[in-house]
């Protein structure tokens, strides 16, 4: 039995290894559609478990598949990644000087069945200035960002506070991975 990790995001990777968890990545073409209409944590599941499956229908009936989805949520709206600085900009204004929601979607695919999961953190940004978003957007880092930020990085400069788990911010919320991989007979620890 092998584990895939069925993303093309290099911190979900990282946050994987990080665990010492020994895996294969092969990516999914799933293209997200943020504007479905269901509760956003559903959404998320929703693709995490399209991402899942289809690299499921590629692997073996034995190998575990980890999909995964990340959205931020404020004020209702989805925030997936911006595809441009002007969208980045305007998420970045949306979520200044208050609070939002970064979910993230988890499934796990093995032996024909699936089981899902969601994690939900609560993310403070500072008040930015107009200027601070423009130099931020300037590095490169919101584009492929869910929110146009990244926590892990120099987006840290942004974030106050946040009340939940970390990873789940960075894409893949590690505790709950752990959970449904123990349920698909799998143990990180
Ligand atoms: C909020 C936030 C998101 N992100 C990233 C995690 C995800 O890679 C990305 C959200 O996009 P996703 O669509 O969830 O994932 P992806 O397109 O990068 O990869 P794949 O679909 O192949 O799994 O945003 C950060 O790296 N840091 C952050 O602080």
């Amino acid at each position: 039995m092998s584990i895939i990790l069925a993303s093309a995001s290099p911190r979900r990777k990282q946050l994987l290894e990080q665990v010492g968890c020994k895996f294969s990545v092969i990516t999914s073409d799933v293209n997200e559609d943020n504007q479905l209409s269901m509760p956003p944590h559903q959404l998320a599941v929703y693709h995490a478990r399209a991402k899942a499956s289809a690299v499921a229908g590629l692997a073996g009936r034995n190998d575990v598949v980890i999909g995964a989805d990340t959205i931020v949520v404020v004020d209702g709206q989805v925030f997936g990644k911006p595809n441009d600085d002007f969208t980045a900009r305007q998420m970045l204004t949306k979520l200044a000087g208050r609070s939002h929601f970064v979910i993230t979607g988890l499934a796990v695919v093995g032996n024909g069945r699936v089981w899902t999961d969601f994690a939900r953190t609560e993310v403070t940004i500072q008040e930015l200035t107009a200027a601070q978003i423009d130099r931020y957007i300037a590095t490169g880092e919101p584009l492929d960002k869910a929110g146009a930020y990244a926590i892990q990085g120099l987006g840290a400069l942004l974030v106050e506070r946040i009340e939940g788990c970390y990873t789940n911010v960075v894409g893949l919320p590690l505790s709950n991975l752990a959970r449904l991989l123990t349920k698909a007979g799998i143990e990180l620890l």
